[in-house]
């Protein structure tokens, strides 16, 4: 018990957060000695197990994280951009991993975590379950296998709570897609049609998000061809697949170099 791998849980009382709480408590694979909220919520200075409506785990929920990371070896994050960024910091200066599932960051805040992780052990993606890791490749292999005249759309479906799109998994596929065609994204990307848009400009990878309801995430890559369509898809029936992967990313990046890393690395499936 000694030696398994110390882990804190930030976000405590967010959907994602009270998932991996249970997810590395279950585990016999590490222990979780951490779990942060923001100052002022009201699960801090309660038992993390009870906050969630179950038994207790004897981790009490904290706002200060410095402290919890200083006696861990790593903290996974599903938060929000902002809080992610000053969480990196802190991990940088405690020397530990950092596992981030955060979505909707931008590019100076990508630039932030890279700093980071010149102390720290950043593994981030924007969907950390196999079948989504196995997704990217298979796009990238099609969109390399097909031309321009085969259109690329990725529709992303999640429920109405979710504040970013496109969605992390959504990028993630559009990059694959991109790298498939030799192209970059950001050269390319079509997201949020509306109003007189024009025609389809051939090349572009477009994006359309769907919210509603409880959907915990479906992507679907479409290429749309003349007479034929071909539909990659990957559907998440429980957050449960999330946090799995999230766990073994922790226990993967105990003893690795600082740097960033991603899913494909945790999984082995890198070029
Ligand atoms: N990579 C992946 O596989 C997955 C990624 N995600 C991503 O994870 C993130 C969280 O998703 P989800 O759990 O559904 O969201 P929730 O809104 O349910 O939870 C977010 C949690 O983060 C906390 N938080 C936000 N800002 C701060 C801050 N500044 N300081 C401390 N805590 C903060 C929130 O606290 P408060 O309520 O007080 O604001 C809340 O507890 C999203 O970016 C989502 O896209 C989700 C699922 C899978
Ligand atoms: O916010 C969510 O819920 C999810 N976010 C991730 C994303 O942005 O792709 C992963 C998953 O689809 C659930």
């Amino acid at each position: 018990m000694g030696d398994l791998p110390k882990i804190v849980v930030t976000g405590a009382s967010g959907r994602m957060g009270q998932m991996l709480m249970k997810t590395v408590s279950a585990s016999d694979k590490c222990t979780l000695v951490g779990a942060i909220e923001r100052s002022g919520h009201d699960w801090i200075g309660r038992d993390a197990g009870l906050c969630m409506g179950g038994g207790a785990l004897g981790v009490m929920v904290s706002d200060d994280a410095l402290e919890a990371f200083a006696s861990a070896d790593a903290v996974i994050d599903f938060t929000a951009p902002s809080a992610t960024v000053e969480f990196a910091a802190l991990a940088a200066q405690a020397r530990i991993v950092h596992v981030i599932g955060t979505t909707g960051m931008d590019e100076a805040e990508l630039a932030k975590l890279t700093a980071a992780g010149r102390h720290a052990t950043i593994i981030r993606a924007g969907n950390m379950s196999l079948g989504v890791n196995l997704l990217t490749k298979l796009t990238r292999m099609v969109a390399a296998a097909l031309d321009v005249d085969y259109d690329i759309e990725i529709i992303e479906a999640h429920h109405n709570r979710k504040v970013d799109a496109p969605s992390g998994t959504a990028l993630m596929l559009g990059e694959a897609a991109a790298q498939g065609r030799g192209v970059k994204l950001a050269d390319v990307r079509d997201s949020g049609r509306d109003g007189i848009t024009s025609a389809r400009q051939q090349g572009d990878i477009g994006f359309s998000a769907i919210r509603g309801g409880d959907i915990i995430g479906e992507h679907d890559v479409l290429f749309a061809g003349e007479g034929e369509r071909i539909i990659l898809r990957h559907v998440a029936s429980d957050r449960s697949l999330f946090a799995k992967g999230a766990v073994r990313a922790a226990i993967w990046g105990q003893g690795r170099a600082p740097g960033e890393y991603d899913m494909l690395d945790v999984l082995g499936l890198a070029d």
